[in-house]
């Protein structure tokens, strides 16, 4: 068997003397996805943001395929889609545009129909020539996604992306992960959205003030009950 896709080794993280992230191992594999729920300041972003490279662990090491995950190198910038939990757009540019953009820079071939598909994908159609100010919240996220799409991936780190969506585009949000799973793209999903997880997840992580307190499957971690909160004090079956 290859190297997992991506491989976190007691990965840690601290700022001065305050360690906010301990020491987590986690591997992924292409076709799955794992869910990393925790509260507000448990790491779950610094987990991720180290997990695209973008920031450096204190201790332990990440690869990538086999090999050190630097955001700079090439190879990552090609395979690995990041969807943050801010909105970072060009004010100037339409959605059309923002999209467009970002396909010539990752050589997509055939881009303006891949584009087409993609926006209607998202429901952004009609908000093709709008700019990012004539866009609801819920719009805006829906082109973070977008931007995602329209590039190649092998691997789909996503922070929050349920953020401002409502049920339904929360649902499809869900199906888009599951199609992006069986198409063989390894995806990390931070999430506040227990449902969310357990709908998509083959293996869902709880941090709880740094610390890993519970990893299994959304059987062993979640609670039936969709809006139970049991993961929050980790003391489901798989808690640690
Ligand atoms: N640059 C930084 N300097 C110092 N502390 C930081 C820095 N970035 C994050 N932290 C701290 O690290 C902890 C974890 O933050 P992180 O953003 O990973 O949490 P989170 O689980 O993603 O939270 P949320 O659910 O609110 O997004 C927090 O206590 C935060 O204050």
């Amino acid at each position: 068997m290859g190297a997992p896709l991506l491989q976190l080794t007691g990965v840690s993280r601290s700022y001065g003397k305050r360690t906010v992230l301990h020491p987590v191992d986690l591997s992924l594999d292409g076709g799955q996805c794992v869910a990393l729920l925790g509260h507000n300041g448990s790491g779950k972003s610094t987990l991720l943001r180290i997990a695209a490279g973008r920031d450096k662990p204190t201790k332990g090491k990440v690869t990538f395929d086999g090999r050190p995950m630097t955001e700079n190198d090439a190879r990552v910038r090609a395979r690995v889609a990041v969807v943050g939990d801010t909105v970072a757009c060009y004010p100037d540019l339409t959605v059309r545009q923002h999209l467009q953009l970002v396909a010539v820079a990752h050589g997509v071939e055939g881009a303006d129909a891949w584009i087409d598909h993609v926006l209607a994908d998202r429901l952004l159609s009609e908000h093709a020539k709008s700019l990012p100010s004539g866009l609801s919240s819920g719009q805006l996220q829906s082109l973070l996604l977008a931007s995602a799409l329209v590039r190649p991936r092998d691997l789909l780190l996503l922070d929050e992306p349920e953020q401002r969506l409502d049920p339904d585009a929360r649902r499809r949000l869900g199906d888009l992960i599951a199609a992006e799973a069986a198409d063989g793209v390894g995806v990390l999903l931070v999430t506040h959205h227990a449902e969310l997880a357990r709908a998509v997840a083959d293996r869902v992580l709880v941090l709880r003030e740094g610390k890993l307190v519970a990893d299994g499957t959304p059987d062993e971690v979640l609670s039936d009950d969709a809006a139970d909160t049991t993961w929050q004090t980790g003391v489901a079956g798989a808690a640690r």
